[in-house]
């Protein structure tokens, strides 16, 4: 019995239900697999626009990253396949979508529920860290949601084996990225913590921590100064928490482990991992 990421897939193995999706290149669908009746997402990207947009090598990268990746919090790549005009991945279904939607409709996250989630990440982040994997594109965008309500680290677009000095030009939000990052410096895995600290502080608030909705600029400025103003309403350990991540070196920035055994964290976790 072949491995289902080493064996040749293509189109008539699935029968394809309704679109879940779309991205920039992809559209992802349900699917279900013929023989077994395995249910899964099939992401389906046009080869044309994957060249256009010269992302071709990235998403080869992506592939090849998260095909070898199993945690409970990352979202499994199963296998690819292609045919003459399209890529098509085989991912692991999360049936309760986009974490920002969730974000978006509930405006904030109670503590508990954030506690939850900043626990799941911490563990994933870990596990990735251990194998030299950054992901470098932390935000709710890319996190899914399962039906029991997990979190599940999706989108390996931008994620490379650390350390790293970026060569594509950043496209997108620039609020979840560290100093180094905007700066154009060299960078590690530390970048994720940064990002970890505000994704917190974005499920607390509903706003991310240095966002200046006029400009890109000003967002820069406020991110390059580690310009934070934690609201009065968020408890003192969840503060302490989001500070000891958002610290302009890398370096100084709370470890993963540290994260996991964090005052905020057992509060509402007793046993994280
Ligand atoms: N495994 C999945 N389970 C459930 N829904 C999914 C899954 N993968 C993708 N989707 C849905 O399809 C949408 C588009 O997929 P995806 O974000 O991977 O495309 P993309 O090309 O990365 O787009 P973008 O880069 O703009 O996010 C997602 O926002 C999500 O709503
Ligand atoms: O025609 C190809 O050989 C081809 C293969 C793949 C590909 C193959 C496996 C994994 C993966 F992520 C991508 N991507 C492409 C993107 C643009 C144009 C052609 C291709
Ligand atoms: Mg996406």
């Amino acid at each position: 019995r072949s491995s289902s990421s080493s064996r040749h897939w293509s189109l008539s193995d699935f029968d394809i239900g309704r679109i879940l999706g779309k991205g920039k290149f992809g559209r992802a669908y349900l699917a279900r697999e013929k023989n077994t009746g395995f249910i899964c997402a099939l992401k389906v990207m046009f080869k044309a626009e994957l060249q256009e947009s010269k992302i071709e090598k990235q998403l080869r990268r992506e592939v090849e990253i998260q095909t070898h990746l199993r945690h409970p919090h990352i979202l499994r790549l199963y296998g690819y396949f292609h045919d003459e005009k399209r890529v098509y991945l085989i991912l692991e279904y999360a049936s309760e979508g986009e974490m920002y939607k969730l974000l978006q409709k509930q405006k904030t996250f109670s503590e508990p529920v954030a506690a939850k989630y900043i626990a799941q990440m911490a563990s994933a982040l870990e596990y990735l860290h251990a194998k030299h994997v950054i992901h470098r594109d932390i935000k709710p965008e890319n996190l899914l949601l399962n039906a029991n309500g997990d979190l599940k680290i999706a989108d390996f677009g931008w994620s490379v084996h650390a350390p790293n000095s970026r060569r594509r030009t950043l496209c997108g939000t620039l609020d979840y990225l560290p100093p180094e990052m905007v700066e154009g410096r060299d960078h590690n895995a530390s970048v994720d913590l940064w990002s970890l600290g505000v994704l917190m502080y974005e499920f607390l608030v509903g706003v991310p921590p240095f966002e200046d909705i006029n400009s890109h600029k000003a967002t820069y400025r406020r991110i390059a100064k580690v310009d934070l103003h934690v609201p009065p309403y968020v408890s003192r350990h969840a503060s302490d928490l989001i500070t000891r991540l958002l610290q302009y070196d890398g370096a100084d920035r709370l470890p993963l482990d540290e994260v996991l055994k964090h005052p905020w964290i057992l509060k509402h976790i007793p046993n994280p991992r």
